[in-house]
């Protein structure tokens, strides 16, 4: 919550600091972040033993960044609608079929710039 006596710079880093927090929460209490930031690892892992070049590096982090954050906002979403909503609702179950959805686009995507980078070093 925002206190009105912080100076600009205060709140800037008590937000930062509530930011890290939820990340952190994310990784270490939210199984398909958990999962996601596991692939994202082997990935990296992945890429350093495979030697790929500064442009697929940049590819590769994009698409792992997207996926990470379209999956964290999935789940924001997710624990809002049972907050609003913990009983069965047609809507909530069409609101979070969206945003699994939006993670699922990131995902697809995230999988072809993979197959993109990785395909020709094999053939
Ligand atoms: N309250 C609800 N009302 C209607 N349908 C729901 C409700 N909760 C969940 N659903 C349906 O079940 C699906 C899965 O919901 P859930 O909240 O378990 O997400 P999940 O992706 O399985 O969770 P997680 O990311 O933790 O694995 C939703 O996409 C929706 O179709």
């Amino acid at each position: 919550m925002k206190n009105p006596n912080d100076s600009f710079l205060k709140g800037r880093l008590r937000s930062l600091k509530f930011a890290l927090r939820g990340a952190f929460l994310l990784i270490t209490t939210e199984h398909s972040i958990m999962v996601q930031f596991s692939i994202a690892v082997l990935i990296t892992i992945f890429g350093f033993v495979m030697q790929i070049s500064a442009t697929e590096w940049m590819f590769q982090l994009l698409a792992i960044g997207m996926v990470l954050v379209a999956e964290s906002l999935n789940t924001g979403i997710e624990k809002l609608s049972d907050f609003i909503h913990p009983d069965y609702h047609k809507r909530i179950g069409f609101i979070k079929d969206i945003s699994a959805g939006a993670a699922t686009f990131a995902a697809i995507i995230a999988v072809i710039i993979g197959l993109i980078i990785y395909i020709p070093k094999f053939s």
